[in-house]
């Protein structure tokens, strides 16, 4: 919690200000039974009406106070909570920016959404009801009571048996509710993660015919969660009629003895009157105090929900300085052992190569046989867990990340685009790229045809996740948001795999055509996108089979040779020389 805590420093003032205003208004408030007693008791029993004129002013008056204490002490309470909150979700986003992939994998984004929106909402409004309750209802509950012993000790008496035993009940229903509010917010990151599925996958569930079922998952969770908040919603609601009967036993019995006390001549009416505004005030505020009690905990499980994302240790840390710039844009792995956290074995194992500045790699290998893997490692996503990756003889792990960024231009295999404009999205890998230079990096793209044909071209707005393109359109467009970059490294993970073979080549020979040339890594499953690569490394299973230029390798690599076997049946293979896997 003192992660948080600090985010509420900046308002150390609101959050005093708030409950001092609001034990004003509580003061105020307990001065009423009194002013009313007096007024029974003196204006009306004496027939003095200037005194009662006098005293309804006096109660006007501390109802006018009453309320600019209240009103002052909910701005305050208002400007703190919100302050913080926003403070709050501006820490839990920027952690979640700077999260490595390593982290990312082990976070699901459901659960990130969750705690970024709804948990730090409850935080607020827990705060807000602290700030003004917290203080104010104990000293209302403790200052009724002492006001009624001023009034008269016996019929007081009828508070400190009235008061634990509805202590017993308020408190009783909360410590059942509270561990449920926890599962409530729990079986929200499932709906929300529910919800996020089927939103963008919107177009699989179409295609498979499943909207029905996914209306019945959904409805089952929700119903789910649904009868869960019933639940603790009844239990809450008991709280009322339960306290009100407690209350009206209590005021029957108050009556009672100062009916009788009166009688006698001990007490007067007005006093009776005065006694059970009290006792009225003394219920209405334990009632909020056990829902504020029910708000804080629900707000506290939110916090706790909220400080997990923000103790998260990140899994990479970059030095503040480069140990030295890269010599040149080569790229190597030395010995190269990676696995993904909590995975069982690696996903690489014992990867050697190196790709000289300026030469064009190729990656080829089976599904999950470790290529995006390979290229994580170049951009650091992740770490290795043994070898070195290094690029112009520097160790990824001791380039800072500006650095790095700036070293490898990345389109993954996923062409994920932003809602905004074309331009605002190829600007991603350079801020200050002029439409020129845009302009340039489209055309090797291949993607001219794109970006012309759309109204306002550059300002054309692309929409969340790029709905309104076609696969083959994104991913050209991810390609040049990659080539404005510039980088010394490219890597292009299955980015041919939505092009025409056509204009796979165009694409291939633009870039190979690039000054300064890139190191170019092509990570394909068709063999023609790589072929011609100066090397190309065959993995299998996380393990370098091979590791040469084609011709080579259909001399001396098994897996090359299945897989050119595969995908050109007709090619007459050369004899296997010498195996190398
Ligand atoms: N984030 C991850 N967490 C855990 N395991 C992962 C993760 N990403 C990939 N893997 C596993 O690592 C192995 C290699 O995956 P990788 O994505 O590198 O394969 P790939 O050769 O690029 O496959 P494809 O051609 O299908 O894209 C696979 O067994 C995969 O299941």
């Amino acid at each position: 919690m003192k992660n948080l805590s600090k985010y509420l420093a900046d308002y150390k003032k609101e959050s005093i200000l708030a409950p001092a205003f609001k034990l004003l208004e509580a003061l105020f408030d307990l001065l009423v039974p009194i002013v009313v007693a007096q007024i029974i008791d003196y204006g009306i029993k004496q027939h003095n009406q200037p005194y009662i004129f006098q005293q309804a002013g006096l109660l006007v008056l501390l109802a006018v106070l009453g309320i600019a204490s209240s009103v002052t002490a909910q701005w305050f309470a208002a400007k703190a909570s919100v302050g913080f909150a926003t403070k709050l979700r501006q820490a839990a986003f920027d952690k979640v920016e700077s999260l490595s992939f390593a982290n990312l994998d082990q976070t699901a984004p459901s659960t990130l959404i969750t705690r970024l929106t709804s948990d730090i909402n409850q935080v607020q409004t827990g705060l807000n009801m602290a700030l003004r309750l917290l203080l104010r209802s104990p000293f209302i509950v403790f200052g009724s009571m002492v006001m009624a012993f001023t009034i008269n000790f016996k019929a007081a008496l009828i508070f400190l048996a009235a008061i634990p035993l509805l202590a017993l009940v308020v408190f009783g229903i909360m410590l059942v509710s509270i561990p449920l509010y926890r599962q409530v917010q729990a079986r929200l990151d499932e709906i929300t993660r529910l919800t996020n599925e089927n939103l963008t996958g919107v177009r699989v569930i179409r295609a498979f015919g499943k909207e029905g079922a996914e209306v019945a998952k959904f409805d089952q969770k929700v119903a789910a969660m649904t009868k869960l908040n019933e639940f603790v919603g009844r239990l809450s609601a008991a709280l009322n009629p339960l306290t009100y009967a407690l209350i009206n036993i209590a005021a029957i019995i108050l009556i009672y003895v100062g009916a009788i006390q009166v009688n006698s001549g001990a007490m007067q009416q007005g006093q009776v009157v005065a006694l059970y505004n009290y006792l009225a005030q003394m219920i209405v505020e334990l009632i909020k105090l056990a829902s504020l009690i029910i708000t804080i905990n629900r707000a506290l499980a939110c916090a706790d929900r909220v400080d997990q994302v923000l103790s998260i240790e990140p899994a990479q840390t970059y030095p503040e300085k480069n140990a030295a710039r890269p010599a040149d844009a080569s790229v190597s792995f030395k010995n190269v052992t990676f696995t993904y956290p909590q995975a069982g074995a690696p996903a690489l194992s014992d990867i050697s190569f190196e790709a000289a500045a300026g030469s064009t790699v190729g990656i080829i290998g089976g599904t999950g046989s470790g290529k995006s893997s390979l290229a994580a490692l170049i951009a650091r996503f992740y770490d290795a867990d043994a070898g070195e990756v290094a690029i112009g003889g520097q160790a990824v792990a001791d380039l800072t990340q500006e650095e790095l960024r700036q070293q490898v231009a990345v389109v993954p295999q996923k062409a994920q685009l932003f809602a905004g404009s074309i331009r605002d999205n190829l600007r991603l890998g350079k801020e200050a790229a002029s439409d020129q230079e845009l302009w340039n990096a489209i055309k090797l793209a291949q993607a001219s045809d794109v970006v012309e044909n759309k109204a306002g071209k550059l300002d054309f707005q692309i929409e969340q996740e790029g709905r309104n393109l076609s696969g083959g359109q994104k991913q050209r467009l991810t390609i040049a948001r990659a080539l404005v970059k510039q980088s010394p490294v490219l890597i292009m993970d299955d980015s041919d795999s939505a092009l025409d073979l056509a204009t796979a080549a165009r694409l291939r020979q633009s870039v190979a055509a690039l000054l300064p040339k890139p190191t170019t890594f092509i990570i394909s499953q068709r063999a023609s996108s790589i072929m011609q690569a100066d090397q190309i490394l065959v993995l299998d299973d996380g393990r370098l089979v091979g590791k040469g230029q084609h011709q080579t390798l259909l001399q001396t690599c098994r897996v090359y040779r299945e897989i050119i076997r595969s995908q050109f049946p007709d090619w007459e293979l050369p004899e296997l020389e010498s195996e190398v896997d």
